[in-house]
């Protein structure tokens, strides 16, 4: 293999897994939503954020796939879930539907041109499949990261959520995917706040923009590129590379037109703060709430310009919550950086150790430079 080649093998399962993720949770959201409320298996984790049978089933798929493809003992992940809540005593309900999802997702492979185990895999090698997802990473060697449902709140209120999956290598993400089932045609369907206030249901929805929502967005490291696939429908079978779209930020450079997307839920980003430093830039749109990393998406694609999040003081991020969306950024042609306008490190272990107050996405580096610069400004003007 060439220089170019590097990593293509585990870029094309890392899409075929997101892809085929994107289709279990399609159907967990469906029911859910339709049952309201899923006959009870959406749980509380001990910081009270929801977990479903959609988390632990992808996360439990992904292992599965990466084990398969290059071996269970060459293969360290680094994700979200662990087994806990899903061996309880009382879990049966929840565990017999994971098992249920995580085979019926399997069963479907070769449409994504992978292998389907031979026979049903049994409650034991699902739980096995998910508790080995216990790597805390680090600065040497090859760790995958996995974020099976990012944005669990937004998947249970049938809203946006994202699929992320990268690799880093000594202490690099060299690879991202992001899947995005609910991603629209227009980009103001993105709003969280914008469904809430003018009820765009999805029934409401003409049937192309039902249709044709959702995509798989990915990159390499140092390719400068990136690339979008529409999710695949019915039978049809995954084309590659052919179906894949080049992606790119967008040229804006004028705070005035610049649209800045930020987390939904107030305790998760200072909202007031980074109001603050919108006004400070002459921003004139109204920011756009919008849960998971499908804002690292949107920036990716050119439907927004900015992302700020500031997590309260004491929040630790975690890394599957970044590599996939800030390597798509940044190969797309985008910059990524803390507050203080460091990168993010993702060599550290499961944190984004040293990260200075917050992050700061933007589609150009001029653009980038000017909100770093409010920031500081705004920051100054808080602590005063
Ligand atoms: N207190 C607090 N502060 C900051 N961040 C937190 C906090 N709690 C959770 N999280 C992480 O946020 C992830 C979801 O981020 P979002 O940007 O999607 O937030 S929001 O739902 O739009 O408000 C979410 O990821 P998922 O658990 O995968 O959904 C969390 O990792
Ligand atoms: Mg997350
Ligand atoms: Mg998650
Ligand atoms: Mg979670």
């Amino acid at each position: 293999m060439g220089k170019d080649d590097k990593y293509a093998e585990e870029l094309e399962v890392a899409v075929r897994a997101v892809h085929m993720a994107c289709s279990l949770c399609q159907r967990v959201q469906q029911k859910l939503v339709s049952d309201n409320g899923g006959g009870g298996h959406v749980k509380s984790k001990d910081d009270d954020s929801p977990v479903t049978v959609a988390d632990w089933s992808v996360q439990a798929t992904v292992s599965l796939i990466l084990s398969e493809t290059f071996g269970s003992e060459n293969v360290s992940i680094v994700a979200e879930e662990d087994v806990q809540t899903l061996s309880k005593a009382d879990s049966e309900g929840l565990l017999a539907a994971v098992v249920k999802a995580v085979n019926e997702c399997l069963a479907e492979a070769p449409k994504y041109g992978l292998r389907t185990p031979d026979g049903a895999l049994g409650t034991s090698q699902i739980l096995e499949a998910i508790s080995r997802c216990n790597s805390s990473g680090g600065p040497t060697g090859r760790h995958w990261v996995l974020d099976p449902v990012d944005g669990t709140l937004g998947f249970v209120r049938g809203d946006q959520y994202a699929i992320a999956l990268a690799l880093i290598e000594d202490g690099k993400v060299v690879l991202g995917v992001l899947g995005c089932p609910n991603y629209p045609l227009k980009k103001e369907l993105l709003n969280y706040h914008h469904k809430d206030n003018q009820t765009i249901s999805t029934q409401s929805l003409s049937t192309s923009e039902a249709r044709e929502k959702g995509c798989v967005m990915y990159a390499r490291k140092g390719a400068g590129e990136a690339w979008m696939q529409p999710l695949i429908r019915g039978n049809k079978k995954l084309e590659w590379p052919n179906s894949a779209r080049q992606i790119r930020v967008s040229s804006c450079v004028d705070p005035a037109l610049a649209t800045v997307c930020e987390p939904v839920e107030r305790a998760n980003t200072d909202q007031s703060f980074t109001a603050g430093v919108a006004q400070t830039m002459g921003l004139r749109t109204e920011p756009m709430r919008v849960h998971s990393m499908v804002k690292y998406a949107a920036i990716a694609c050119g439907d927004a310009e900015i992302f700020m999040k500031f997590a309260r003081s004491g929040y630790k991020e975690k890394i599957w919550d970044h590599a996939a969306g800030v390597n798509i950024i940044e190969e797309a042609g985008g910059v990524v950086t803390d507050a203080g306008g460091c990168s993010l490190d993702f060599s550290r272990g499961l944190y984004l150790e040293g990260l200075d107050r917050g992050i700061v996405a933007c589609c150009g580096a001029r653009l980038h430079e000017k909100i770093i610069g409010a920031v500081y400004a705004s920051w100054e003007a808080s602590t005063l």
